[in-house]
């Protein structure tokens, strides 16, 4: 589902109106109409209207709500003769049809059972000034719901941010496309239930930032074969390269987890001494021991050469979940990543590891790999504080996916995935309970388990991101990371039969 930027709806809505000749008051028709709609359940209702186009949807919809019956009063922040364009094409029939248009006043809420914020839209510049912002206060202040036009007032429509006071909805009716704002915190707190109303408007530019929804994730998940053929080697086959002495855990949970996102074989490999605990944690992975260093690391003498034909059985790799990231684990990475082309997902230490070695995955060009950070792993790679990264979240995950010639995927609320030509993907909102120790290496092995199917780099993030979410949200907060793993399987159920919204 197509994320469109405040640039590009001003340029479709340009192409539209000079290139197309779609007339711009029919647009805003359309949108009064969406809006109107959002509003049906109330009777005394009050529009809040600021001097730009938002406030002409407004007056649309105001119109639209007092010809069918409904009491409206429509308050405005600026004077009537600053209102010009298209907003003033639809201020004149409003007023012809007998609709109290008076200025904001506090008291003038009173009484409603529903206001309508059409303050400011994709034209925001900065935090809101002057009446704009007393009105927003006043609106949150009255306890009356609030439906938000396009964007809740006061959210930055392209980042999330917000600079100052804002309108906090109960239901906002986005036109056109989802923009970014919508779905970035802490803009996305402020939303409440999200409705997307197509207006008309074409967009013809090709999309650089999109939704990634439960459709694309059905049509793009590996078929399950079900017939008596179906053997374990046509589900592809895992190698898990994780675990220390003492991160025995996280080795598990990836490699579990690869087995519940249908991989047919897991080969998971440990240092030697953490062979009995990890078989004891887990019958159905095949277990191999590699020669560890004193630390009981990986990167002891010869752990490559016994590794090597493994990885000749394998069709992907899991690297990194309690790997640790010392110099023989940095060594070891290096030349694992340097003998193999197979598909990769690369998590936690492994990423830890490959931020010491800045130039190696530019070295090691044109392979499906996912780089799996969170938001300090992700800092480490570009020689940022956690704070900076999420803070610009959309940006600089697309800056690592680029600098590092790899799918990106950054966790966190609203997982993120970014492409190296460009595009920037966002997964459903996923729940609180994903925020739990051994969540990620849970995601890893589901990603890992999809290369090994066959999917590239790009869409086994994307559905790896949707199934992982998909399968937290049907826990309670408090759950474990080994209880998401075991939801795997029934997430996967409910994506295939479908009674899930995208919004
Ligand atoms: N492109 C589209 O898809 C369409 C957009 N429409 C509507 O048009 C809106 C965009 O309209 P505009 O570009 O006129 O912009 P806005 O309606 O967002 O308002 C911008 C106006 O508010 C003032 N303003 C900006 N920042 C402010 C701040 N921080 N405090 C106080 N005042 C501020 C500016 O002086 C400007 O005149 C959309 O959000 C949508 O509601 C619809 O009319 C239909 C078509
Ligand atoms: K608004």
């Amino acid at each position: 589902m197509r994320i469109a930027t405040a640039a590009e709806l001003r340029e479709a809505d340009r192409q539209a109106i000079d290139d197309l000749g779609i007339p711009g008051a029919c647009l805003m028709q359309s949108a009064g109409e969406a809006l109107a709609r959002a509003c049906a359940g109330a009777q005394r209702i009050a529009f809040l209207c600021g001097k730009g186009n938002n406030g002409g949807d407004g007056f649309a919809a105001a119109r639209l709500l007092a010809v069918a019956g409904k009491e409206i009063t429509v308050l405005l922040t600026t004077s009537e003769e600053e209102i010009t364009g298209l907003a003033a094409t639809h201020l004149a029939p409003l007023r012809a049809s007998g609709v109290t248009v008076a200025p904001f006043s506090d008291a003038a809420l009173a009484g409603h059972d529903l206001l309508v914020d059409c303050l400011l839209g994709t034209g925001t510049r900065g935090a809101p000034r002057g009446l704009v912002a007393e009105a927003i206060r006043a609106a949150n202040a009255s306890g009356i719901p609030l439906v938000a036009c396009d964007l809740p007032s006061g959210v930055d429509a392209d980042t999330g941010e917000v600079p100052g006071d804002a309108i906090r909805a109960r239901a906002t009716v986005t036109l056109s496309a989802l923009k970014p704002g919508l779905l970035l915190y802490p803009g996305a707190e402020l939303v409440g239930e999200l409705t997307l109303a197509p207006i008309g408007l074409p967009i013809l530019t090709p999309p650089t930032q999109e939704l990634t929804t439960i459709g694309w994730v059905r049509a793009t998940l590996p078929k399950r074969q079900q017939g008596r053929d179906a053997n374990k080697g046509a589900f592809g086959t895992v190698l898990v390269v994780a675990g220390a002495r003492g991160m025995a855990g996280a080795a598990v949970l990836t490699a579990t987890a690869a087995l519940r996102a249908g991989a047919g074989l897991v080969y998971l490999a440990v240092p030697e001494s953490l062979v009995a605990t990890v078989a004891a944690l887990s019958a159905e992975v095949v277990v191999r021991p590699l020669p560890e260093t004193p630390d009981g690391t990986h990167g002891g003498e010869g752990a490559l050469e016994t590794l090597l034909p493994l990885v000749a059985r394998a069709d992907a790799i899991a690297l990194g979940p309690g790997l640790t990231a010392g110099a023989a684990v940095q060594d070891f990475v290096e030349a694992l990543l340097t003998h193999t082309n197979l598909p990769l997902v690369i998590d936690a230490d492994g990423l830890n590891c490959i931020a010491q070695r800045a130039a190696l995955l530019s070295r090691l060009s044109g392979r499906e790999r996912v780089l799996t950070p969170h938001p300090g792993e992700l800092g480490r790679l570009l020689g940022l504080p956690t704070r900076a990264v999420q803070a610009s979240r959309t940006e600089v995950v697309g800056r690592v996916a680029q600098n590092f010639g790899s799918v990106t995927l950054l966790k966190g609320a609203r997982t993120l995935v970014a492409s190296p030509a460009g595009q920037l993907y966002y997964n459903r909102e996923g729940s609180v309970s994903l925020a739990t120790a051994g969540s990620g290496d849970v995601l890893t092995g589901v990603i890992a388990a999809l290369l090994a199917q066959g999917l590239t780099a790009e869409n086994a993030a994307r559905c790896g991101a949707y199934w992982h979410a998909l399968a937290g949200e049907s826990l309670p907060v408090g759950s474990l990371a080994g209880e998401i793993r075991d939801a795997l399987p029934a997430a996967r159920l409910r994506l295939e039969s479908g009674d899930i919204g995208d919004l």
